[in-house]
């Protein structure tokens, strides 16, 4: 995991190397050094996986005021987006919020996607407005998504139902214009948005030549099982593409030099990206194996929520709507947020 990563969006090596620079609670992603962990691995993290997380019915646990988490970085206040985190100031607890992007055009079709840049669907938006509704009563600080549109539609779309009302803004760094046209000059303004930052590291795995195929019509062609083992083996990348492995590098890489400091800070945090980029994170957070990685399948549009605490991820699964209890009983800090929602909305 030494080697500088390159922005194929950008055409030329990018000028940011992600090797990290400090310990990572994420194991290592070789499979040798894997535990064999996690209860989850079977399910489809989605529609399926609802039951297990299902709501008890049980109202929160009375609360306990607790001091409200203190900000210790402002990412509008730096032209950089690798600048503002500090990770020496550590919180007790974080959200983490994971999301796969809503149906797109060409989910829809049945057709290989990967980097190719597809909007969503009408669906998709009902899916991610509907995402939205189950996570508006969970802190968001900020939102990484990738730099494609469907990740990008979804995380926005999503926030149009938070009940905090902050204004989800794009961060544009990719030149000292782009930094300087997009300066916000009210400090209130910038209390009252979430900075949203767009990295191709967290996109879609490349799907090489697959890409724009029919997948019905490719495994046709070439027979299930090779197409089973382009779209779901560890290690064999499909012709001219990445497979999971090359895109678990690039976005474990960033989701642990950029996005766990963050966390570490006590920022909650919204992750839109797609298949094959969150499971790879999700391989981390939950120490599968490649092996078990493999019966890994996302939904698009459910949100899948983690509790950063101590280092450690806990898994919670995925929100069933506002009134969903079972999220908010189990941290003192989600219910005391929520219970704060309620009261500034009488
Ligand atoms: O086509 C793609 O980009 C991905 C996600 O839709 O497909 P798969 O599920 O086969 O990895």
């Amino acid at each position: 995991m030494d080697a500088a990563v390159c922005n194929p969006f950008l055409g030329t090596s990018s000028s940011r190397c992600y090797v990290s620079s400090r310990p990572c609670v994420c194991p290592d992603l070789r499979g040798s050094s894997m535990r064999l962990s996690s209860e989850f691995f079977k399910v489809e993290i989605g529609r399926s996986e609802r039951s297990l997380f299902q709501s008890s019915g049980k109202k929160p646990s009375p609360i306990i005021a607790l001091a409200s988490q203190t900000s210790v970085s402002d990412p509008f206040s730096t032209s950089s987006k690798n600048n503002y985190s500090d990770s020496s100031k550590k919180s007790n607890e974080a959200a983490l919020i994971l999301i796969r992007h809503g149906e797109s055009l060409w989910n829809e079709k049945n057709l290989f996607t990967g980097s190719v840049d597809v909007p969503l669907t009408k669906k998709g938006v009902e899916e991610a407005i509907e995402a939205g509704k189950r996570i508006s009563n969970i802190p968001v600080d900020m939102i990484y998504t990738s730099s494609l549109i469907r990740a990008q539609m979804t995380a926005m779309l999503a926030m149009t139902q938070h009940r905090q009302r902050k204004v989800p803004i794009i961060l544009h760094d990719e030149n000292e214009r782009a930094r300087t046209w997009s300066r916000i000059y009210s400090e209130e303004t910038k209390k009252q948005s979430i900075p949203v930052i767009t990295d191709w590291q967290l996109n879609e795995r490349m799907y090489g030549e697959l890409q724009g195929l029919n997948k019905q019509e490719t495994a046709e062609r070439y027979g299930k099982e090779q197409v089973h083992e382009w779209r779901r083996s560890y290690d064999i990348p499909p012709p001219n593409g990445e497979s999971l492995e090359m895109c678990a590098q690039r976005a474990v890489m960033y989701f642990r030099n950029e996005i766990e400091p963050q966390l570490f800070a006590g920022k909650n945090v919204m992750i839109a990206a797609h298949g094959n980029s969150l499971r790879s994170i999700i391989m981390c957070l939950d120490k599968l194996t490649s092996q078990e990685v493999i019966s890994l399948e996302l939904s698009t549009g459910i949100p899948l929520l983690y509790i950063f605490k101590e280092g450690r991820y806990v898994r919670r699964g995925s929100p069933v709507g506002p009134t969903e209890a079972g999220v908010y009983a189990y941290t003192r800090t989600l219910a005391q947020y929520r219970q704060n929602l309620d009261e500034m909305s009488y």
